[in-house]
């Protein structure tokens, strides 16, 4: 079960006496156990704010965020993250890197080994797991950062911009690979991108936020059928979901750009 819940929360930053930056503003999305949801929203609206919440690396300045109805106060094995720069530990060989959290939690020796080695496969890099990171393109990077995260078996899966820094080609494999994992894993998984077809491709449901603060202004419903192929792309329905999204999100990134000159 991976219920999420993000109950009235706002973050700002500084103190009363310095000036403050209100980076999300009374935020409230109910994201049910095993859903794909996907935020889209204008540089600086708060995304990244929003996921380190969740993760429990930020403290909600009010609200609160909850796993399964429980109050998140840290960071805990039932949330995974994985981020755009793979924080990857470059000492460590793959199949090490994938049983880190599994050490942490002192699974024993050859369970980890297993488990981890499952998940090193399942995302493709069986025969690299004894290569270090710095041997990985930025594709199989992101590879070992996603099985680090399942091995350890969370309930929602959290993921900033995974594939913001791969190119197209790359980008697009591991699109398909991130929904066949999650078809077979059935996990919640809060997603964060820039692109707009990556979260129509990806998503049950794409929420758009607005500029800073962040709010919640569209909540677009992707009936589109399962498994999804890329063609989907070129169907009228995906077509205007991505007219409806695109318009939402056009309006708010010249109210961001606006803000920006202002400061
Ligand atoms: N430690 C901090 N102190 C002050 N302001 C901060 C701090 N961290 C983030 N901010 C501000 O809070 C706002 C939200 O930042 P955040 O990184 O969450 O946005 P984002 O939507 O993820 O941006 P991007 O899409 O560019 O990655 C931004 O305006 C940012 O400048």
């Amino acid at each position: 079960m991976g219920a999420l819940d993000i109950e009235n929360v706002s973050l700002r930053f500084g103190t009363r006496h310095s000036s403050q930056v209100v980076a999300l503003s009374n935020l409230h999305m109910r994201i049910p156990d095993k859903q794909f949801a996907v935020i889209v929203g204008p540089s600086g609206c708060g995304k990244s704010s929003l996921l380190d919440l969740v993760a429990g690396l930020k403290e909600a300045s009010s609200g609160e965020c909850k796993v399964n109805s429980k109050t998140v106060f840290g960071p805990g094995r039932d949330r995974g993250m994985v981020f755009q720069n793979y924080s990857l530990f470059p000492w460590l060989s793959v199949q090490k890197n994938v049983e880190f959290g599994l050490a942490l939690r002192n699974v024993a020796m050859r369970e980890r080994a297993e488990r981890a080695r499952h998940f090193v496969h399942a995302v493709g890099l069986r025969g690299f797991e004894n290569a270090y990171p710095s041997h990985l393109s930025g594709g199989m990077k992101q590879r070992v950062a996603i099985a680090r995260a399942l091995a350890n078996d969370p309930e929602v899966l959290l993921m900033d911009e995974p594939f913001g820094a791969l190119d197209s080609q790359t980008r697009a494999v591991m699109q398909e690979l991130l929904i066949d994992i999650w078809e077979r894993h059935q996990k919640t998984v809060l997603f964060v991108t820039h692109d707009i077809d990556e979260a129509i491709f990806l998503g049950d449901v794409v929420y758009v936020m607005s500029a800073r603060p962040g709010r919640i202004i569209d909540t677009v419903q992707v009936d589109l059928p399962r498994p999804r192929q890329y063609d989907l792309v070129t169907t009228q329905d995906f077509i205007d979901l991505k007219r409806r999204i695109q318009k939402n999100l056009h309006h708010e990134v010249h109210k961001a750009l606006a803000a920006a000159g202002a400061d």
